[in-house]
């Protein structure tokens, strides 16, 4: 780029020294080029900072401040993931990494780098995710990368009252936020919170964030943070090309990062369709596999909070060591189940699409698609959930005579993704 400003600024051309300028541009960029190949990272837009290559790279290209070096040391990250390389941003960035790859790490490191020391001049940085316990989890790696710091970090469904308090002075003390769209929202309409400070406006799961359903909250949310200086990050194992429009609208010549095949399952998953004939075949089907031998823990998805019930009250009759979650649960119960699955207390546990973005139940060894995704992006971050930090996974799809419409764009995943699928799955018709 510097023999553009060198012409810019007026200079006479010289037409040696600009073949020689051109020749040592294109000897930086290649090693660079040939490393994003190596690490299937593409980029797009003006002036994309280079990625770093290991975390003591990053330290020295960045001067990071010693206590995250530590931090990352001490939480046993030793080699950053494809998204962590590229993302650090100098300005705005959407970015499409596959589930399981570390984009919370990715956004959470240059939010507390730019940061640097805790102030109190009110929220600085806001993170939005689409439920709260995926909130629950940002909010713990935010702890984990800022330990040392004292960086004033809460969650919204936590706030005491001083965090909500009219007093401005109380308020200020505090330096990042991270919320679900609703409780923000409520909270702004209230007067309740000043975000005029915010630099840092990270969307996670941004797709479903601009989707319909919350559009209009993060239009108020937009709204709020007026700060002239406001960066905004945008992070998502699939973005489709509607919700990337859109995206662009309101954004300033953003980064955009993409790791791997676009809208692709993690590639460490192996995926199945196991055909049921009919909706009582799915039943039949779960038993079956039960007598194979399930190896916990299993994630079951299905489409409303009334089939997880009775699902749960078919499987706990079997003796299955079984739970359910959805929204309908309380936050304690919500709180203890998650706890519990993780802690392999639970070996079963039966969802709704509460569970299906972000959620990080690391040793998940197999997700099993009780009822057919509505969306391939319900499909992709369903079956995210195992197969993650480069570990393997396994995903069965029961699908029966009615699904047959939506089949195609399951197996058009599964086939990006590098999964076998049969011939005469690959010649049904596309549905709209
Ligand atoms: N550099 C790293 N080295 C090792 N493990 C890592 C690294 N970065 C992140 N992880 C781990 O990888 C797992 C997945 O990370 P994370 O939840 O951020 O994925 P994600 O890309 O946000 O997935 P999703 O799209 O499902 O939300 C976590 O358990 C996290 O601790």
């Amino acid at each position: 780029m510097d023999i553009f400003r060198t012409l810019g600024a007026g200079a006479r051309f010289d037409k040696r020294r600009f073949a020689e300028d051109v020749k040592l541009f294109e000897q930086r960029r290649r090693p660079v080029e040939e490393f994003r190949g190596q690490h299937r990272i593409r980029v797009y837009g003006t002036d994309v900072p280079r990625p770093f290559q290991t975390f003591s790279d990053l330290a020295q290209q960045y001067e990071l401040a010693p206590y995250i070096s530590e931090n990352l040391a001490r939480i046993g990250f030793k080699q950053p993931t494809a998204v962590q390389m590229q993302c650090m941003p100098n300005r705005e960035l959407i970015a499409c990494a596959p589930t399981g790859s570390g984009k919370t790490l990715s956004f959470v490191l240059p939010v507390l780098h730019d940061l640097r020391s805790p102030q109190k001049v009110g929220f600085r940085a806001v993170i939005i995710s689409p439920t709260r316990e995926l909130a629950q989890q940002i909010y713990n790696q935010f702890r984990a990368l800022g330990e040392g710091r004292k960086f004033k970090i809460c969650m919204m469904t936590k706030m005491s009252t001083s965090q909500q308090s009219e007093d401005p002075r109380l308020r200020q003390k505090f330096d990042i936020l991270i919320s679900t769209p609703l409780k923000l929202v409520h909270a702004i309409k209230q007067d309740k919170m000043d975000l005029s400070s915010v630099k840092h406006l990270v969307l996670d799961e941004a797709d479903k964030l601009l989707d319909l359903g919350f559009l209009e909250q993060m239009d108020e949310i937009l709204a709020a943070c007026s700060s002239p200086k406001l960066q905004k990050a945008l992070y998502s194992a699939t973005i489709p090309s509607g919700v990337e429009q859109l995206a662009q609208t309101i954004m300033k010549d953003p980064v955009r990062v993409v790791i791997g095949t676009k809208n692709a399952a993690t590639e460490t998953i192996k995926q199945r369709l196991v055909y049921v004939g009919r909706e009582e075949g799915k039943l039949i089907a779960m038993r079956q596999l039960i007598q194979e031998g399930l190896k916990p823990p299993v994630l079951i998805f299905v489409q409303s909070i009334e089939r997880a019930r009775e699902l749960f009250n078919e499987l706990v009759y079997d003796g299955i060591n079984v739970d359910v979650i959805h929204s309908e649960r309380t936050r304690a119960q919500r709180d203890n189940i998650v706890n519990n699955f993780r802690a392999g207390k639970i070996w079963v546990l039966i969802s709704t699409e509460l569970m299906a973005r972000g959620i990080d139940f690391k040793g998940v060894n197999l997700v099993i698609n009780y009822d057919f995704p509505q969306t391939v992006q319900s499909y992709i971050h369903r079956i995210g959930r195992t197969g993650r930090a480069g570990r393997s996974g396994e995903a069965v799809t029961f699908f029966t005579n009615d699904d047959a419409d939506f089949l195609r764009n399951i197996v058009n995943v599964m086939k990006e993704s590098g999964c076998d699928v049969p011939e005469w799955m690959l010649s049904l018709k596309k549905a709209r």
